[in-house]
Formats: C-alpha cells, sequence, structure tokens
C-alpha cells in the first residue's frame, strides 16, 4: 500500500508518518525543504521518541521522499499510484500544494479509475473541503466529474504536541505519547483505509471545534499572554499564575459554547480541558511560545480558535466573554520579528490602529460588542 504526504515536518514525520507505517503503508514525504527530503532518501527510516517517564523509541521505515519544487513529475507519479494522501503543511500552504495534487490526480484518472482520499490534517476547519476547491480549480472541466466521483476529501481533525525541537540527527522527532485522530467518514471515496489510531465519525464539525477551541485556544492564551510576560516557553508561561487563572477562565468560556452548541456532558468536558492543561506542563518536552503563537493573522481570523468561539459566546449568551476577549487582546499586541504574519500583524497596528486592523483581519465589525471591549482592553 502506498501513502502520499505532503509536508515532512513535526505533525507529518512524528504523527501521520508514524501511524502510516504502523498500518502497513509505503510512505513518499513531499516536501520544499531539500535537507529533509535527502535525508529521508538517504536514511530511509527515521525515529519518534515519546516524551514520557519511559521514552519509548519508535522506528518508522518504509520512507521515502521527494522535493516539490525541483521533482513535479515524480510528484504526479506518486499521486497517480497512492492507496490515501495526507497533508500536514500548515492552512495556508494548501492552496500552494492544490496544483501538484490536481496535477497527479489528473494522470492518475487517465490510467485507472480507482478511488482515492485526500485528507488534510491541518488545525483548521474544513482543511480537506479547502484543499478541495483548490485543486479543483486546477482540474480542467471535463475532468471534474471524474474527480467528483473518485476523489474523497474528508476533513479531519489531528491532535499531538510536537515542539521544534533540535535532535542529534535531522529527522529524529520527540512527540507527546496522546494522540487523537478523527476523520469525517461520509467523505470516504471507495473502501475506508484501515489506520489504527483513525476514529471515523459521521460529522466532524463537533470533534474539531472540540479540538480548536480548547486545545489550541488554550495554547494560544499561553503563547501570547506567555510571550506578553516574556516568558519563552509554554511550561513557563502555565507555571505564571496570573496567565494560568486567564487561560482556565478563556477554556471555561469555550467550554460553556461547547457545551451549549453540542450538548456535551459538563463532567466529561470538564475532564478533557483538565487533561489538555496537563499536556501543556509535559515535563518531557519544551515547547516555545513563538511555535504555539505562530501565524497571528491566521489565530485571529474569523473561524479560528479565538474569534469564533468569542463570537458564538456573545451570540449564545449576550455577553462578553472576559477571559477570551483578554487573549483576543494579547494576541494583537504579539510581536516577533521572525515571524511574517506577527510582523505584518504590527506593520498594518502602526498603519492604520488597532480598531482597523482588528476589523481586517477578524471581520469583528467596530459596532460589535466584543471589538469594542477588545479595544478598550489594548487601550488600557
Ligand atoms: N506540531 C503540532 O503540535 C501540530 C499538532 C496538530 C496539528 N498540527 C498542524 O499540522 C500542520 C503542520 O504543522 P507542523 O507543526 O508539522 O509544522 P512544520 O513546520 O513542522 O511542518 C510543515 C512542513 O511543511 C513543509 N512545507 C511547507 N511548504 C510546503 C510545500 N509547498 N510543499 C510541501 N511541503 C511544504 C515544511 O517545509 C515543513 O516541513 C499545521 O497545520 C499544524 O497546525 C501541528
Ligand atoms: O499549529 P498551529 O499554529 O495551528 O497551532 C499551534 C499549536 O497550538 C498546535 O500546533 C498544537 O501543538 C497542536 O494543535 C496540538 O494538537
Amino acid at each position: 500500500m502506498k501513502a502520499v504526504h505532503f509536508g515532512a515536518g513535526n505533525i507529518g514525520r512524528g504523527f501521520i508518518g508514524l501511524l502510516l507505517h504502523d498500518a502497513g503503508y509505503h510512505t513518499t514525504f513531499i516536501d520544499v525543504n531539500k535537507e529533509v527530503i535527502d535525508a529521508i532518501n538517504h536514511e530511509k527510516q527515521y525515529r519518534v521518541l515519546l516524551a514520557d517517564q519511559n521514552q519509548q523509541e519508535l522506528t518508522v521505515t518504509n520512507i521515502s521522499g521527494i522535493i516539490s519544487s525541483e521533482e513535479p513529475t515524480k510528484v504526479s507519479d506518486a499521486i497517480a499510484e497512492a492507496d490515501i494522501i495526507t497533508t500536514a503543511v500548515g492552512p495556508n500552504v494548501l492552496p500552494i500544494i492544490a496544483k501538484n495534487i490536481a496535477e497527479g490526480l489528473v494522470q492518475r484518472f487517465s490510467q485507472t479509475k480507482n478511488p482515492v482520499n485526500v485528507i488534510a490534517c491541518e488545525n483548521m476547519i474544513g482543511g480537506s473541503t479547502l484543499l478541495k476547491e483548490s485543486v479543483m480549480e486546477h482540474i480542467p472541466e471535463v475532468q471534474k466529474a471524474t474527480i467528483e466521483s473518485f476523489v474523497g476529501f474528508p476533513d479531519a481533525a489531528v491532535d499531538r504536541i510536537v515542539p521544534n525541537q533540535t535532535n542529534e540527527d535531522l529527522l529524529t522527532v520527540a512527540v507527546e505519547p496522546y494522540y487523537e485522530w478523527v476523520v469525517e467518514k461520509p467523505g470516504i471515496k471507495g473502501e475506508v483505509p484501515k489506520i489504527d489510531g483513525i476514529t471515523y465519525v459521521d460529522e466532524l464539525t463537533p470533534y474539531i471545534e472540540r479540538k480548536l477551541f480548547t486545545v489550541n485556544t488554550g495554547h494560544a492564551a499561553a503563547a501570547y499572554l506567555g510571550k506578553k510576560f516574556n516568558h519563552e516557553t509554554i511550561e513557563q508561561a502555565i507555571q505564571n499564575p496570573e496567565i494560568l487563572k486567564v487561560l482556565e477562565g478563556a477554556l471555561e468560556e469555550t467550554g460553556d459554547v461547547l457545551i451549549e452548541k453540542y450538548q456535551f456532558n459538563r463532567d466529561t468536558h470538564t475532564q478533557y480541558r483538565e487533561k489538555i492543561i496537563g499536556r501543556f506542563t509535559n515535563p518531557y518536552l519544551s515547547d516555545e511560545v513563538t511555535r504555539v503563537g505562530r501565524g497571528p493573522l491566521r489565530k485571529l481570523s474569523a473561524n479560528d480558535r479565538l474569534i469564533r468561539p468569542a463570537m458564538l459566546y456573545v451570540e449564545l449568551f449576550g455577553k462578553v466573554p472576559e477571559n477570551l476577549t483578554k487573549v483576543i487582546a494579547a494576541a494583537l499586541q504579539y510581536k516577533n520579528s521572525e515571524d511574517p504574519e506577527a510582523v505584518e500583524l504590527q506593520q498594518k497596528i502602526e498603519a492604520k490602529g488597532y480598531s482597523e486592523t482588528l476589523e481586517e483581519i477578524s471581520g469583528l465589525t467596530q459596532d460589535h460588542i466584543l471589538h469594542q471591549r477588545i479595544i478598550e482592553i489594548v487601550n488600557n
């Protein structure tokens, strides 16, 4: 069985690549990073270290790599032959890899009618759906019906904390032992892939919103408030009682939204939240606030982990979620000269001020109660 995976980074190697390997796939990693792809082709294996007291070491074999920018024909060939296609490249990169995927699919369906599924494993709502839209833009009109019939783009939610790290060799990756990979079953075309570790569900939205509005909202709170207080890691940020109080408050607010919207059991959700805060303080991993806070323009967009639950809170309960609002204000003030989105954010604020910038990037209009409260906080 053959898998093609775009993005040989932290989640690509530390999570998706590992599960594909365990399910018996040969995985072809596709990446723009020549050093990583050369190492994959040279070593033909890598290690995944489970970060807990046992430090279990797993080996991923049966791999190869292609540099997407240099070898487009090889990418098309791999897609034409794949039994499954996955991505972990970051939401903003999905439209960029869409052309590669489209070319491969066109080649594939000139030779076969075997269905295939493309699963975007990104932190966003509707990742595979977005990828499908971008792919379809590159499919010639006459082939669109074939692609619609034979290519599934099931949405997915993935959860495993994999920090940036430097190990003795380039490919080794340390990951937390916990993971969750949920895939929307009705979106699958052909046979459902047998991969241990995937949970198939009929409706993904409750799962992705629960994950994004708990794990990622909590993470964002630690990162943006952590940066404000000059902490370097998520663990340090959480040890700051002032930050922990706002983080816990923000997760109570998103919890109220999720419980109201999906009728989750309150006790079960409280346990889920507490487990997540425990995961943030895993002493065997060190996660920088700059990784977790990366891409503030994306994280402050309307459908992401901060604005969406805050807006839902206002809609459902008719009042401002005070803790989420503090986190959004800290995100607006986030500075990191090495993060292009953070630089762009501060340039916008410099040019137009907080209010216009907030409206532009989040869609929150100036007459919205949430907008007004966020601006009050940043101005104080
Ligand atoms: N790291 C985590 O804890 C974690 C957990 C769950 C989900 N995610 C999600 O997984 C995705 C990847 O995150 P990550 O932490 O692995 O990031 P990463 O930066 O470690 O990996 C991304 C990889 O994509 C590659 N890439 C960039 N442009 C590309 C292109 N045009 N073609 C092919 N490859 C390209 C990069 O070179 C890099 O190797 C993101 O959507 C992230 O939100 C991350
Ligand atoms: O990957 P991002 O930039 O969307 O978010 C940063 C972290 O919150 C994220 O990578 C988490 O570590 C991950 O989502 C845990 O499953």
